[in-house]
């Protein structure tokens, strides 16, 4: 380069514009023809439309100079509108390089001045910009298909990393026949700060769950080879206050996925609800909380009519069975299967459907099998392990701060006790300032529960005879 930037500058004082020219190609073609590299120039404009292969390569460049960031001489730096990261990029005509599959690659940034235009129809930036590839001409078939691609997918990937996620949901309004037809999903940004670090589950579990997850979000081509759709399901159940929307929010977390919150009993028909589906994005989470009190579970489970609709003291605000005939009961279980699992399951792909239920019993097997439902969750009363990990995030304690004694107490009442996580949290919360008060009052409250406090015992029994039965199913 630096040889051929002395023949121009010395070409430009000597000779007149026509010799130059035809000089200047000629000694190109006789370099070029020589030289072991060729260059694939990518710029920024194609003509009049944005090239998309530039923002690619840019976003791509990105993460490969934000790893040699340390060493790099200069970078810059970028932060897109929606996006609560950074993004390092290679500064103007600086150069980086790459190896893929052992072929290494440089790329250069160029930048030069745009001629002045008098008259444009649209605005063109005043620099012209371009990304050039110099590639060694024996891997130059290797490079220009399979590299580019995994360049578009790697930025694809960085895109969505970089981007806010968001939660929908088909509640407010959000009819297939609502002002807004074809948008049946109000979005917001998703902002839930759990994680798999914050959630207070046996820690054993919980590396099994993130295996799974991780393994599905990577498993493409065995879904591919094995001919199944690329979805995954999981039925969480347990008492409320366990962390099952603790765990929803964790896994969207873990994951970077958004999340369709659906709202069954606003969905008037089967179609409807086929219509929500299609609507959905790849790398989402289809969540259904509650799933034994929003759907009429009828017409696969006659005998069972009593189960539906159950009001439950609590938070939320179920249907009657005064529904007319577009209320919530219009979903069928049938259309809930077709849902999870049937043709239209898979039109789009890397999705995870979750069912949340605090009744596991009263669901249909139908709807609990492999293929539907893949992994059952069960989130317990708080254990001593779950109550350690609160302990650690709320007051900031280990198991090395607490003396031997505390532990042996903690650890013989926490079982009996029949605390939820939420209940334990609730009380760290209110002596988080005074972490030793937090520590002996989280004691007097388990052991008043333990010993059969009145409102202990109905927490106490009524749940863990019933999750044990349940567990002995699920498990
Ligand atoms: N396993 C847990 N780990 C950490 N925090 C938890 C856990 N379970 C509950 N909590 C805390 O308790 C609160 C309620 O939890 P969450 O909403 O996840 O419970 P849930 O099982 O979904 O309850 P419901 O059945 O009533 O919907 C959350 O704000 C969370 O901070
Ligand atoms: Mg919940």
């Amino acid at each position: 380069m630096g040889v051929l930037a002395f023949c121009q500058s010395l070409l430009t004082t000597i000779f007149p514009p026509s010799f130059r020219y035809t000089f200047l190609k000629f000694f190109n073609r006789i370099s070029n023809y020589f030289s072991c590299y060729c260059y694939f120039d990518i710029t920024e404009i194609d003509g009049v439309n944005t090239n998309e292969l530039y923002n690619a390569v840019q976003l791509y460049l990105s993460s490969t100079a934000a790893a040699t960031a340390a060493s790099a001489g200069r970078l810059s730096l970028t932060r897109s509108i929606n996006s609560s990261a950074v993004t390092f990029g290679l500064a103007h005509n600086d150069t980086l390089f790459d190896t893929f599959k052992g072929v290494a690659v440089q790329w250069e940034h160029i930048v030069t001045q745009r001629p002045s235009q008098s008259f444009s129809w649209r605005p063109v930036p005043d620099e012209k910009r371009g990304f050039s590839l110099r590639v060694k001409k024996s891997a130059k078939d290797m490079v220009l298909g399979p590299y580019l691609d995994h360049i578009m997918d790697r930025a694809g990937e960085i895109r969505r990393l970089n981007q806010d996620r968001y939660l929908y949901t088909n509640s407010r309004g959000g009819s297939m026949d609502s002002a807004r037809p074809g948008h049946p999903w109000e979005a917001v940004p998703f902002k839930h700060p759990s994680t798999f670090d914050t959630l207070a589950i046996d820690p054993r579990r919980k590396a099994e769950i993130m295996a799974d997850l991780k393994e599905f979000a990577s498993g493409e081509s065995f879904y591919r080879a094995t001919g199944r759709a690329w979805k995954r399901g999981y039925l969480l159940y347990g008492p409320p206050g366990t962390g099952k929307s603790s765990m929803i929010a964790a896994m969207a977390n873990y994951l970077n996925y958004d999340i369709y919150d659906l709202e069954i009993t606003e969905v008037s028909s089967n179609s409807e609800l086929r219509k929500l589906l299609m609507k959905t994005t790849s790398k989402s989470i289809i969540v259904i909380e509650d799933i034994d009190c929003s759907i009429d579970l009828s017409d696969r489970q006659k005998d069972n009519k009593h189960s539906k609709y159950r009001q439950r003291g609590g938070h939320r605000n179920y249907p009657s069975p005064d529904d007319g005939p577009h209320g919530p009961g219009s979903v069928t279980l049938s259309g809930l299967l077709n849902f999870t699992d049937g043709l239209w399951s898979c039109c789009g792909s890397e999705r995870i459907f979750v069912f949340t239920t605090n009744h596991v019993e009263k669901l249909d097997p139908a709807l609990l099998r492999c293929g539907r439902m893949d992994m059952h969750i069960h989130l317990s009363n708080c254990s001593f392990e779950a109550l350690k990990i609160l302990l650690r995030n709320y007051v900031g304690l280990e198991e090395n701060d607490l003396d031997s004694e505390t532990i042996a107490e903690f650890e013989a009442v926490v079982g009996k006790a029949g605390m939820t996580p939420a209940d334990v949290s609730e009380v760290l919360i209110r002596h988080r300032r005074e972490r030793m008060k937090a520590v002996k009052e989280l004691l007097v409250e388990l052991k008043r529960r333990a010993e059969g406090d009145k409102e202990g015992n109905v927490v106490v029994d009524d749940d863990e005879l019933y999750f044990k039965e349940n567990d002995k199913k699920f498990n």
